[in-house]
């Protein structure tokens, strides 16, 4: 059945490839209110993507037969959807309201949840009231964070989404072991009020130990001698004696139920309770806990993740287009392109089945971005004139300011999503010339060169505002669009074994750098060479 659909889609989209977006509307009154839609306070607008309506009506057969709904429905009953390591998905538990009763594998957990939830709580209020103090007794006013990956990027975008301008409280990230990123973490610092917050689901991530060890380092150097400098070294982990045995005074911890790259809803975010208080991480959860319900709720032809899911399914798959690029438009959000790289990338960067046959289609596509309007003046160039066509995502705040300044980001994007689709013909731009003065050779000469093909389809995510329960939805969709993404590829979105290659070849690297003989390659023995010998 799943076959079927998938040649229908394919079939689709070849005979529409031509279509052009703007047509559509005229074709399908009711395309506007068919791909527009609410969903936790987010108003989404998929009607400038390439489907016609016969080819969204082939993308909704797609996930009818890949059973998108008993799928959704396995993740949040705590089923092992993590097929190829046995463990279920459940960070949809970790911001649920209280009410709510999850299981992991049949195992009640959401009483854990909510007991760590209070510890959590108690502790981020502690440090943040200046109760808990550090070993000379002072209390903190900064928080450094160490992690990388998963135990970085969500709550970086989370911190520089939400981080009051003028924070009382710094919260400092390092993740690269390039001692550059520790240093500029620590200038200025005070080491008897700096809180150190080790993040590591296994602690055994070689840059976050390391950077982890330097830290304590710094801080056994400049506190006074004697002083208890465990008291301000905390964990957080799925391993929680390796932390005890790092040193950590404190350790949080969280179970094997919480990917990585999903876990920042857990106390992996323990930097930004204490940095944003716990109020605001409180709706931060409570935005996702939203989105979960849209996502849960909605019927398939108006549910976010699930059409934006089936939006690059149709682009990837039905028309070839393996790069999608993101851009936020609020300077705040600069971070979450490579937030979302991860989140997709490491999630559905894969080319197996959940049962190990190859997958015949192409799967997730290059996900890259910047903040607008900033990428208009670098790769926009490509996305309106270059030979691929590579949709965009635009995610659009309605305010930013107080000041009126944010009509000139929000107007900026509606501009492109529109250029992109309607571009300018050749004629157009030979008569713009003309009309600005040209002579008629030069107006011809040029206007190849300011042609615009159009037809590029986007998609616009519209928030209010960047507050923490639109950033909380704004995350869990993507969170969802990646999970459906997933099942319609038939890919075990959560396991991660294409990063383990590289960490131990890096291990044979290094050991041939420190003169071991190892297997090398001539272009790498060469590289060596030059770096070390
Ligand atoms: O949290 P950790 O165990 O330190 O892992 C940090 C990161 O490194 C791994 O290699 C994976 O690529 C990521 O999925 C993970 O988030």
């Amino acid at each position: 059945m799943a076959d079927n659909a998938w040649a229908q889609l394919q079939a689709v989209a070849e005979r529409d490839k031509d279509a052009l977006i703007a047509e559509q509307f005229t074709f399908d009154p009711q395309r506007l209110e068919r791909l527009t839609l609410t969903a936790a306070g987010l108003y989404i607008d998929l009607s400038k993507q390439s489907w016609t309506q016969q080819g969204l009506a082939a993308a909704l057969e797609l996930a009818r037969a890949r059973k998108v709904e008993a799928c959704r429905e396995a993740l949040f009953a705590g089923q092992a959807v993590n097929t190829t390591e046995g463990r279920a998905v459940l960070h949809p538990a970790l911001r649920a309201s209280p009410q709510k009763q999850f299981s992991a594998l049949g195992e009640p957990i959401s009483e854990g949840v909510m007991a760590q939830r209070e510890a959590l709580k108690a502790f981020a209020t502690g440090v943040r009231n200046g109760t808990i103090t550090g070993a000379t007794g002072k209390p903190f006013n900064a928080v450094v964070h160490i992690g990388i990956g998963g135990s970085d990027l969500g709550p970086r975008v989370v911190w520089e989404g939400l981080r009051p301008r003028q924070p009382e409280f710094l919260v400092r990230f390092v993740a690269n072991i390039d001692p550059a990123d520790r240093q500029e973490a620590l200038a200025g610092l005070d080491p008897e009020t700096t809180l150190v917050i080790i993040v590591s689901k296994t602690f055994t991530t070689l840059e976050t130990l390391a950077n982890a060890e330097a830290v304590r380092e710094w801080l056994a150097r400049e506190l006074p001698a004697g002083a208890d400098i465990a008291r301000q070294i905390v964990g957080v982990t799925a391993r929680p004696q390796k932390a005890e045995a790092f040193g950590c005074s404190r350790t949080f911890s969280f179970c094997d139920w919480v990917g990585g790259r999903f876990s920042l809803w857990s106390p992996v975010s323990l930097s930004c309770a204490i940095g944003l208080g716990w109020e605001v991480f409180e709706q931060l959860l409570a935005g996702a806990e939203a989105m979960d319900e849209h996502f849960v709720e909605a019927p398939l032809e108006k549910n976010a993740p699930v059409l934006m899911a089936l939006a690059q399914i149709y682009n990837v798959d039905g028309l070839g287009r393996t790069a999608r690029s993101v851009a936020p438009y609020a300077y705040v959000l600069r971070r979450f392109p490579a937030y979302l790289q991860q989140l997709e990338m490491e999630s559905n960067g894969k080319r197996v089945t959940r049962t190990g046959q190859p997958i015949e289609r192409m799967t997730c596509p290059v996900v890259f971005g910047e903040v607008g309007s900033n990428g208009q003046h670098a790769f926009f160039q490509q996305l309106h004139q270059g030979p691929h066509v590579v949709p965009t995502e635009f995610i659009i705040v309605r305010q930013t300011h107080d000041d009126g300044a944010e009509q000139q980001l929000w107007a900026n994007a509606l501009a492109q999503s529109r250029a992109l689709m309607v571009g300018q013909s050749e004629e157009a731009a030979r008569d713009e010339m003309l009309a600005a003065g040209y002579n008629e050779a030069d107006a011809v000469r040029l206007a190849p060169h300011k042609t615009f093909p159009g037809n590029r389809p986007s998609t616009a995510i519209v928030l209010d505002r960047v507050t923490p329960h639109t950033l909380g939805a704004l995350i869990a969709l993507f969170e969802h669009k990646t999970f459906v993404e997933g099942v319609l590829w038939d890919i075990n979105s959560f396991d991660q074994w294409g990063v383990e290659l590289g960490k131990s070849v890096a291990r044979s690297v290094m050991s041939a750098a420190s003169g071991q003989k190892e297997d090398l390659d001539p272009s790498t023995e060469a590289l060596l060479d030059h770096l070390v010998r």
